[in-house]
């Protein structure tokens, strides 16, 4: 390493100190903290980030959000040049970045690491860096220090995209390294118009239908309801009406938004009585989440929710249906051999019901641990795959030699039978490839495809939700002295340790019909989430309520003080 930059990396690092007595960690979605200790960190992983971009030659992104914490929370997460989450090789590093306690011993990790992955760090070789935030009052000066962090590698520029939802970040990342147009307003018109064009696909039989046309917004007082009445002026057919903007004084997160309604059930603020029987939606802190609800009476504050595992549900029935048109025997000798090859991913939080549904009506599921890099990383091995964990976060992915196919394909049934169902297959499905983000699961660009996908088959809500009916589940949190105690195998269904607790859970699962509990240490908070599912809602919050008890004899402070 040139001298100069090693006085650079000192000097810059000399101005953060790292909090004392915490360790943070990479976590499921980068480093989270009270925004007040985040500084050095957030310093660190704009370096990082300027390092992956070297190493990859190619654009990277760095978004400050802390999603659907409580808003004196932030958080700092890359974004690789696919669009996608940081590679998981480089975690552990980060990690060890973020607890470094010198500027000395910080750079010593950094000389190593640039050795040893061979990264060209000679200020001859230059960085990109695209640089959002969501609208926490704390984004602004943690956004400064992950610019200084990045000023700190010679030939590294940030480039500040101002307020952005996370998925935008993520799909303008793509969009620059595939050579794309990668602005905010080029996001909103792929969105927007291949919104329209399965619009003007819906069958006409559905179209003459009475169908409601209007989905009330919950915007969870963050940038995805910011967003949304951005995105609403440029669609037809579909009226969008945006509460808890974020503009009204309500605090973010705060009784709002798709992880309350998610966790809770319950009716989010800004919504009332008056709203009985209408399709409602509520996006997360930074709109990477999506979950819809309706309010089935006005004497009580319980909703009907429809979760991520019923969007999953109802994109897979929607994907499932386009290809058996498309690939369908018609009388034309085309070449229509390709079939693709359709998998549905989900975590231990699906609700059992869910997979059912999904396995019964055909299709192929596959279960991996919490965290979208997960689920992303095995959709991504199927010509399309679709992805959804059950609080919200998913999307569907399609592979680039079949979307060459399927374009191709098109050309030939345009030629040979244009307006045929078939092709109207292919458009559809071509459209929805581009209406849905490819990068990262989207609030904004899956609200639109429920949307049409709901006009197409002209269902209402209710109907959607009748799909199949959920198990009753609960989730709880413990606090305990160490989370990291917990270790998980199998897609994070067994805890491995502390010994005996897998026993311990099982022996008090056995006791309900239809039971099925976990354990698993938080990524994204200081705590053990418990989830469990039975027949009847007292037996799911009983059984939930046990594990808890459990976790908190072993791991708990009351267990660390005996
Ligand atoms: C049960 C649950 O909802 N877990 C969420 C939550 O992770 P935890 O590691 O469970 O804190 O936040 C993640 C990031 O948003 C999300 O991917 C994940 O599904
Ligand atoms: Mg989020």
């Amino acid at each position: 390493m040139k001298e100069e930059q090693r006085l650079l990396l000192l000097h810059s690092s000399s101005l953060f100190f790292p909090p004392q007595g915490v360790k943070l960690s990479y976590g499921t979605a980068g480093f989270r903290a009270d925004a007040s200790i985040l500084k050095s960190t957030v310093h660190r992983v704009g370096i990082l980030a300027a390092l992956r971009s070297l190493k990859t030659q190619s654009v990277v992104g760095l978004m400050i959000t802390a999603s659907h914490n409580k808003v004196t929370d932030n958080g700092v997460k890359i974004v690789d040049p696919s669009g996608g989450m940081l590679t998981q090789e480089w975690e552990p590093f980060a990690d060890q970045l973020a607890s470094a306690q010198t500027p000395e011993a910080f750079l010593s990790l950094i000389t190593e690491f640039v050795e040893k992955e061979k990264i060209p760090l000679d200020g001859v070789q230059s960085a990109e860096i695209l640089l959002g935030r969501d609208t926490r009052p704390s984004g602004e000066s943690l956004l400064e220090a992950a610019k200084q962090g990045i000023s700190s590698i010679l030939g590294a520029i940030a480039l500040d995209l101002g307020i952005l939802t996370t998925p935008q970040l993520h799909w303008m990342v793509r969009a620059r390294n595939k050579g794309m147009k990668a602005t905010e307003p080029a996001y909103f018109e792929q969105i927007s118009s291949s919104f329209r064009c399965l619009v003007d696909l819906i069958p006409n039989e559905t179209k003459s239908s009475k169908m409601d046309n209007t989905v009330v917004v919950d915007g969870a007082d963050g940038v995805g309801g910011e967003k949304l009445e951005v995105l609403k002026s440029m669609l037809t057919s579909l009226v969008i009406e945006v509460r808890n903007t974020g503009k009204g004084g309500g605090l973010l997160n705060d009784g709002v938004g798709a992880d309350y309604v998610q966790k809770e059930k319950v009716v989010p603020r800004g919504f009332c009585s008056n709203d009985v029987g209408l399709r409602c939606a509520s996006l997360d802190g930074d709109a990477d989440r999506l979950v819809y609800f309706s309010l089935p009476t006005s004497s009580s504050r319980k909703i009907d929710l429809v979760d991520g595992d019923k969007i999953l549900s109802l994109f897979a029935l929607f994907i499932k249906e386009q290809l058996s048109i498309l690939t369908k025997e018609g009388t034309e000798k085309l070449d229509n051999s390709y079939h693709a090859r359709l998998g549905v991913i989900q975590t231990a939080y699906a609700n059992g019901a869910s997979t059912d549904y999904l396995k019964e009506s055909g299709l192929e599921v596959i279960f991996t641990p919490t965290g979208v890099k997960h689920l992303h990383e095995k959709a991504a091995q199927f010509d399309i795959g679709i992805y959804f964990e059950a609080n919200g976060h998913g999307t569907i992915l399609f592979s680039e030699s079949w979307l060459s196919w399927l374009e191709a394909r098109n050309n030939e049934l345009g030629l040979a039978s244009e307006g045929s169902e078939q092709q109207k297959a292919a458009l559809r499905l071509l459209s929805v490839s581009k209406l849905i983000n490819q990068a990262v699961g989207d609030a904004l660009s899956c609200l639109l495809l429920v949307e049409v996908i709901l006009q197409h088959k002209g269902w209402s809500i209710h109907k959607w939700n009748e799909l199949y009916q959920d198990l009753p589940s609960r989730q709880l949190k413990v606090k305990v002295v160490d989370r990291t105690a917990v270790a998980t195998a199998n897609a994070e269904t067994v805890a491995i340790s502390p010994p005996g607790i897998q026993e311990a859970i099982d022996a008090e699962t056995a006791k309900y019909p239809k039971g099925r509990c976990f354990i698993r240490p938080s990524g994204t908070e200081d705590v053990i989430r418990v989830y469990a599912e039975a027949s009847t809602q007292e037996a799911a919050d009983s059984l939930a309520g046990s594990v808890a008890k459990i976790v908190d004899r072993f791991l708990g402070f009351s267990s660390s003080q005996q």
